[in-house]
Parts: C-alpha cells; sequence; structure tokens
C-alpha cells in the first residue's frame, strides 16, 4: 500500500510531476492532468476533484466521445488478456468480474457488444461502486436509453472512476 500524498505538496509538485502522478485518473486520458494542473493551487482534494470533473464537463460532445472511447470493456478481451492498465485491474476485480461464472461472462461479453453497436462506444460504469449483478443489471437498463442520456451517464461515471482513483493518491493536509 502506498502512502498518500497531501494535497499541498500536490500544490508543489513541478508540472512534469503532476502530469505523471495524476496521467490517468482518467483512464488513458494525459490531457486531463496537464489541464488541471494549470489551476493549481488546490485547497484539497474535493477542490482537485472538481477541477477533473470541470474539466470532463466541459468537453465538447466529441471530446466525450473519445473519453468514453478509451475505456476498455469490463470483463472484455483485455481483462482475458491480462492487458488492462493497472487502476481498471484493481477495479474489476473489486466488483467481482476477475471471478465471474461462464453464463455471466457470456452475458456481460453479449450485453457489451449490443450496447456498443447500438451507441458507438462501451458501457461504462464505476465498478468499485458494483458488483457483477448490477453490472449485468445497468447493461441491460441502459440500453433503453437515449444516445445523448448515456453519453452524459457515461461521463458521469468517469467522474466517480476520476474521484475514486485521486482519493487512492491523495489526502487533505
Ligand atoms: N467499461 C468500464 O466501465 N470500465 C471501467 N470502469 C471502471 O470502474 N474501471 C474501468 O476501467
Amino acid at each position: 500500500m502506498t502512502s498518500l500524498i497531501r494535497i499541498s505538496e500536490v500544490n508543489k509538485l513541478d508540472k512534469e510531476q503532476f502530469e505523471w502522478m495524476f496521467e490517468n485518473v482518467v483512464e488513458l486520458c494525459t490531457d486531463a492532468a496537464a489541464k488541471v494542473q494549470k489551476k493549481r493551487p488546490f485547497k484539497n482534494v474535493e477542490d482537485l476533484c472538481n477541477a477533473f470533473h470541470e474539466y470532463l464537463e466541459n468537453l465538447s460532445i466529441e471530446e466525450k466521445l473519445v473519453i468514453l472511447k478509451l475505456h476498455p470493456d469490463l470483463a472484455g478481451r483485455l481483462a482475458a488478456q491480462g492487458e488492462l492498465t493497472r487502476e481498471s485491474t484493481a477495479e474489476q476485480k473489486s466488483a467481482g468480474l476477475n471471478d465471474l461464472t461462464e453464463e455471466q461472462r457470456h452475458t456481460i461479453n453479449t450485453s457489451n457488444e449490443r450496447y456498443k453497436s447500438k451507441f458507438g462506444f462501451p458501457f461504462i460504469i464505476c465498478a468499485r461502486e458494483n458488483k457483477v449483478q448490477s453490472i449485468i443489471n445497468g447493461l441491460q437498463q441502459r440500453y433503453n436509453s437515449t444516445r445523448e442520456q448515456e453519453i452524459a451517464t457515461g461521463i458521469n461515471e468517469v467522474k466517480k472512476i476520476c474521484k475514486l482513483r485521486i482519493t487512492d493518491i491523495v489526502k487533505d493536509d
């Protein structure tokens, strides 16, 4: 278990150190940390999380789609091949996705494919706030939403993932 860095120390990091430390709080999107570091100093962890949330909120629809598409499928090919990021590996494990029955795996994989062919981006849910059954339910229910609703819901889930990743790195003074 790595120890957490204090927010006052985060405010003093070099630009490059900040970008390295927060490079994957939004999955595979290094631009987020590059933009957010310019907003320092932050009063507390919440303030830092809000800056990342604002970054996500202010993106154009096209840019939001890029962010959504950077996410790996839950229990998908990358997971099977051990090629997820360190963060995603831990999140998927915490939801129990590393220990699925054959039937659950089949349901998740076919529902993910159906979702992607309807919306054009992967189904995203904050795995650490869910378990296998709520993920399966979410996949089935959210398939009925409009594309506009799913872009908003997907980005909202990215915000939850981002917040939990930040609180794994930083604490208040
Ligand atoms: N598809 C998807 O939701 N992926 C993600 N969710 C999460 O909590 N971590 C991820 O990588």
